[in-house]
């Protein structure tokens, strides 16, 4: 990025995004031409509405309107929020910064990030109230989430020219890849989630190995926990095949490097926590080095298959004989070798 012609208020906008997500920052600042811009303040928008729906210090009546009516503020000069606590709270506190470029976006950008942002407030205060019992409640907490992300990203894609306009007319590919994500990261942080008093696994998985979610983290409940670990991320695999197809239809080398990165994380995550018990005492992470080799190998398609189909071979060999899942996540497995 040319840091000399950017605007304070940009300048701003990416030492917030350097702020909020290490590592990533770089992989969005080398994204080509219009791009950059429009997703450096897509993400900081995305984490300014996720911050607000994280921080358990604001009341539920009061945080219900806010996120219904996020989206206004994109459109709204003088409004941010300095009464949060949470450890993102500087993109609250410097929103004015983050609508002011949203407004210098060309409208085609503004009319995505609004949108989204739009829809992904009014589900956040519907998974505000439910529980998640199904399988189906998960998919749909994910599409709120997560999903609705990468519908918005790949709009992003297409509309900039640098990505041709199936990328962004596919919406359940971009929603699968957003699930894959987020179903990954539910799964990796299990104890954190529950020692935030957070349940985001499924009701109608945990309560067939035990009679509370929270048992899992009791040492002798071990067994049954590791049995329903391995169910989802089952169910999380099952997402690559759109995952490949996603990838496969890009051919800008920067936003292809942006996707990629991401699901060679999440996919090297399930592999380290499938059968592990280690997700139930602690938070299961990818080590710093491993995660930029991984980085610098995920640039082409072939790379990437490549990726998936080492670590699938891994979960394979993990696959325990009298896991009640064994069957299916072999077949999950063999589907995606297929395709790698
Ligand atoms: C919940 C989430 C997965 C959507 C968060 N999310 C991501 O996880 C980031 C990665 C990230 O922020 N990593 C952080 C992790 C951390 O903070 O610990 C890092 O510093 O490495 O990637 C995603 C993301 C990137 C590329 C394609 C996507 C398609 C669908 C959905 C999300 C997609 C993301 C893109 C945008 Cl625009 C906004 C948010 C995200």
């Amino acid at each position: 990025c040319d840091f000399n012609s950017m605007s304070p208020s940009l300048l701003t906008c990416y030492n917030l995004l350097n702020r909020t997500s290490r590592s990533f920052s770089a992989v969005i600042q080398a994204l080509d031409g219009e791009l950059r811009n429009a997703v450096c303040i897509f993400y900081l928008v995305l984490r300014a509405l996720d911050t607000v729906e994280d921080d358990m210090t604001i009341p539920i009546d009061i945080k219900i309107p806010m996120l219904k009516s996020f989206y206004k503020n994109l459109q709204d000069p003088d409004w941010k929020y300095m009464d949060s606590k949470d450890k993102d709270r500087c993109v609250l506190e410097n929103f004015q910064c983050i609508s002011k470029e949203f407004r210098e976006l060309e409208e085609m950008y503004r009319d995505v990030i609004s949108d989204i942002c739009q829809k992904m407030g009014l589900g956040m205060t519907e998974i505000l109230v439910k529980k998640v019992d199904t399988m189906a409640d998960w998919d749909q907490y994910c599409h709120y989430v997560a999903g609705l992300v990468g519908i918005g990203l790949a709009r992003l894609f297409s509309t900039s020219g640098l990505e041709e306009p199936i990328v962004g007319q596919d919406t359940q590919l971009a929603n699968d890849l957003g699930l894959f994500l987020q179903k990954t990261n539910i799964i990796r942080d299990y104890l954190e989630d529950y020692n935030d008093k957070r349940i985001f696994w499924p009701k109608v998985a945990w309560s067939k190995y035990a009679a509370d979610v929270g048992d899992f983290s009791k040492v002798e409940n071990q067994e049954q926990a590791v049995k329903c670990l391995n169910e989802l991320i089952t169910n999380a695999l099952e997402l690559i095949p759109s995952s490949l197809r996603f990838m496969g239809r890009l051919k800008n080398q920067s936003v292809f490097n942006f996707v990629a990165i991401p699901q060679v994380m999440a996919i090297a995550t399930l592999e380290r926590c499938y059968n592990n018990p280690k997700v139930f005492t602690g938070v299961v992470k990818i080590r710093k080095g491993e995660a930029v080799r991984m980085m610098l190998g995920a640039t082409s398609i072939e790379r990437v298959k490549a990726i998936m189909r080492h670590f699938t071979l891994q979960i394979i060999e993990k696959i325990p004989n009298d896991d009640p899942n064994s069957a299916k996540t072999r077949a999950v497995c063999q589907k995606s070798l297929e395709l790698t």
